[in-house]
């Protein structure tokens, strides 16, 4: 056995296995701090399972189901159970989306009953309407809704996608998430079809799991009456979406699990760890492996001024950490080299050069294109991401056949050979024309690509993107929101050169990556870049964390009924950032008044001895004069 799954048991293994040995419906949670092996835990798990129950499992066709966050972690466990069979990894979306897919009718039930609801909020609407021009547009919005209702009648099949096209039967991304737990509740059959189908189910990464997809999943576990077990794993201290329910309620007869032990960091980082974690749950981690196997590592805070240029600041913090480590590492950009933990992508956007983007796609109030741009799910960017840009690279036919096989519909089914080579001679010619688009760049080459793209069938966007290029066409019932249509509006109008650092970004290719989008991964050498100057960060704030800036009105009447806020939200994102590292770690805050940032790290205890700019330059400077 070898990776994850080979790593030596812990106590918490050992009692994991107890619980999936009984032969009753029993479930479990463990929770234990960052780097403490769950992931690891999660995959033994599968491994004990599978290969204890093999021939059970097999006879009755059942799997073994283990949810994750994304689907890289999927893929990474898929390789740790040796892409087992027996074992069903996958998102959660496709996981719902599974054992909802052959309940059609309840699907469309469901989808005429949300249409209604949209329906009754657009005549609340309609009552309070003040102007001409605000009710010409819920009117007209009530009369697409009302022709995809009629046409609802009609569908065969639903399938899902990014976004919702419900006049032409498909379910949203956003939809998944609130019909399958709805209906598990409300159809007792489905609960037991899923506990029939899949008599184990791990959750990883359950912190940040949808509240209404657990109570789904415990819902099933109370109703049925078979040999179930339901587990969770998670630590509610590094839930970091707004969305996520932190702490799992464990059902009274449900074994609690922790695990008190760091598999990850050196000496020095795990002392960061814990003292992040201090002032909330002050759950404090030991060291996992024997002394001799950790190593002490590095671990420093740089205060340096918010009127510093960042780009020869931070390089001055790379040179001076490799003067510090002997390590030069710190200065490489490729993979292996530091990672740099940025707030916002903002930030990465304007050091990669791709800040109109950005600004497009982060209008005032965000929708939720603004949290795809993030992870690079965006549906206006991923027709460049699998079309556009690639064909324009290949200089070869083949493989430009290749990529409009799979993402476009314009070559598939054809019947004849003379139309097979009219449908080519005018791919041919409309890649052309994209090629020069993309070649002579410039404002608004966003837009010429994408309507060259669409107008000569090489990409089938999605509805709300095909309705916007083409508002008459074969999607025009689509509803685009405002805000929407504001991005959209925005994001033709970018430079398609953008797109580069963009795509070197999110696919981690670029040393930067958001404190976000770090989650469950780790690295040798880290840096979090802590900078609240460069602009609003949605609902964190590190100034209020340290206590440099006043909480605001919201804030304290949050903290005073016990919810969350911005203090502990970004405890817990500093959190996860921090433990990131396994040898080195660095964190770099930007302050408006560096004196006032020394007294609040020392106050909070988070490190004694903080590093300035001018101490991090005279050190550079000692070191490159020449001794006599
Ligand atoms: N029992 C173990 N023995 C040795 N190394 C281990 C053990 N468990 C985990 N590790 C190592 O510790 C590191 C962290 O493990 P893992 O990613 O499973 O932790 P996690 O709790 O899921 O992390 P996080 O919550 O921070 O994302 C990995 O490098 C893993 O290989």
């Amino acid at each position: 056995m070898t990776g994850r799954a080979g790593t030596a048991d812990t106590d918490a293994d050992r009692q994991i296995r107890e619980v999936l040995a009984k032969p009753c419906k029993t479930g479990f949670v463990v929770t234990a701090g960052a780097g403490s092996g769950k992931t690891t835990s999660l995959v033994k798990a599968l491994a004990y399972v599978a290969a204890d129950r093999r021939v059970q499992l097999r006879a009755r066709t059942q799997q073994i189901a283990c949810i994750t966050y994304t689907e890289v972690a999927a893929a990474e466990i898929h390789g740790d159970v040796q892409d087992d069979p027996l074992v069903h990894v996958s998102t959660i979306h496709s996981f719902l989306w599974g054992l909802i897919a052959p309940f059609q009718h309840d699907i469309g039930t469901w989808v005429e009953a949300r249409i209604a609801a949209k329906l009754a909020e657009i005549d609340d609407d309609l009552a309070s309407a003040r102007t001409a021009a605000k009710r010409d547009s819920l009117n007209s919005d009530r009369a697409r809704y009302e022709r995809q209702l009629a046409t609802l009648k009609t569908i065969r099949t639903f399938t899902y996608g990014v976004g919702p096209d419900y006049g032409r039967g498909q379910v949203g991304h956003a939809d998944i998430l609130k019909m399958v737990p709805q209906l598990l509740i409300e159809r007792p059959l489905l609960a037991k079809v899923v506990a029939a189908r899949f008599p184990f189910i791990f959750v990883d990464e359950s912190q940040d799991t949808e509240a209404a997809v657990v109570a789904g999943l415990i819902h099933v576990y109370r109703t049925v009456s078979s040999d179930f077990c339901l587990g969770f794993f998670g630590d509610p201290m590094q839930q970091i979406y707004p969305a996520g329910i932190g702490r799992i309620p464990a059902e009274p007869d449900w074994t609690l699990i922790t695990k008190p032990e760091n598999f990850r960091s050196s000496r020095r980082v795990l002392e960061v760890v814990n003292r992040v974690r201090a002032a909330a749950d002050g759950d404090q981690q030991l060291h996992g492996r024997p002394a001799e196997q950790t190593p002490d590592g590095h671990a420093y805070f740089f205060i340096l001024p918010a009127t510093a240029d960042r780009v020869d600041s931070m390089n001055a913090v790379r040179r001076w950490l490799t003067l510090r480590t002997s390590n030069t590492d710190w200065l490489s950009d490729e993979p292996g080299g530091a990672k740099i933990l940025v707030p916002m992508h903002k930030l990465a956007a304007r050091r990669l050069g791709f800040i109109n983007l950005h600004t497009a796609f982060h209008p005032k109030k965000p929708p939720a294109l603004a949290a795809a741009f993030v992870d690079g799910t965006a549906w206006p960017i991923t027709p460049f991401a699998n079309v556009i840009l690639p064909l324009c690279k290949t200089g070869n036919d083949g493989a430009a056949l290749r990529i409009l096989r799979k993402h476009s519909s314009l070559l598939r089914d054809l019947t004849g050979e003379s139309v097979v080579r009219a449908r080519l001679t005018a791919a041919r010619e409309a890649i052309a024309a994209l090629r020069t688009i993309v070649a002579a760049a410039g404002p608004e080459s966003i837009g010429h690509a994408l309507k060259t793209a669409h107008n000569n069938g090489l990409i089938d966007p999605v509805p709300q993107l095909a309705c916007y290029l083409d508002p008459e066409g074969p999607h025009r019932d689509q509803v685009i929101s405002d805000k929407t249509r504001e991005i959209l509006d925005a994001f033709m109008a970018c430079d398609v050169r953008e797109l580069d650092g963009y795509f070197r970004y999110v696919s981690s290719q670029s040393p930067y990556s958001t404190q976000h989008a770090t989650k469950g991964a780790e690295f040798s050498r880290v840096v979090v870049l802590i900078d609240d100057s460069e602009g609003p960060f949605p609902s964190f704030s590190y100034d209020k964390l340290l206590g440099i800036t006043e909480l605001s009105a919201t804030d304290r009447e949050n903290t005073a009924n016990g919810k969350d806020n911005a203090v502990d939200r970004t405890r817990r994102l500093l959190y996860v950032c921090v433990s990131r590292a396994r040898e080195e770690l660095a964190v770099v805050i930007y302050a408006a008044n560096v004196e006032a940032a020394i007294l609040a790290l020392k106050v909070n205890q988070l490190t004694d001895q903080p590093l300035t700019l001018n101490e991090i330059l005279n050190d550079l400077a000692a070191a490159s004069t020449p001794t006599t």
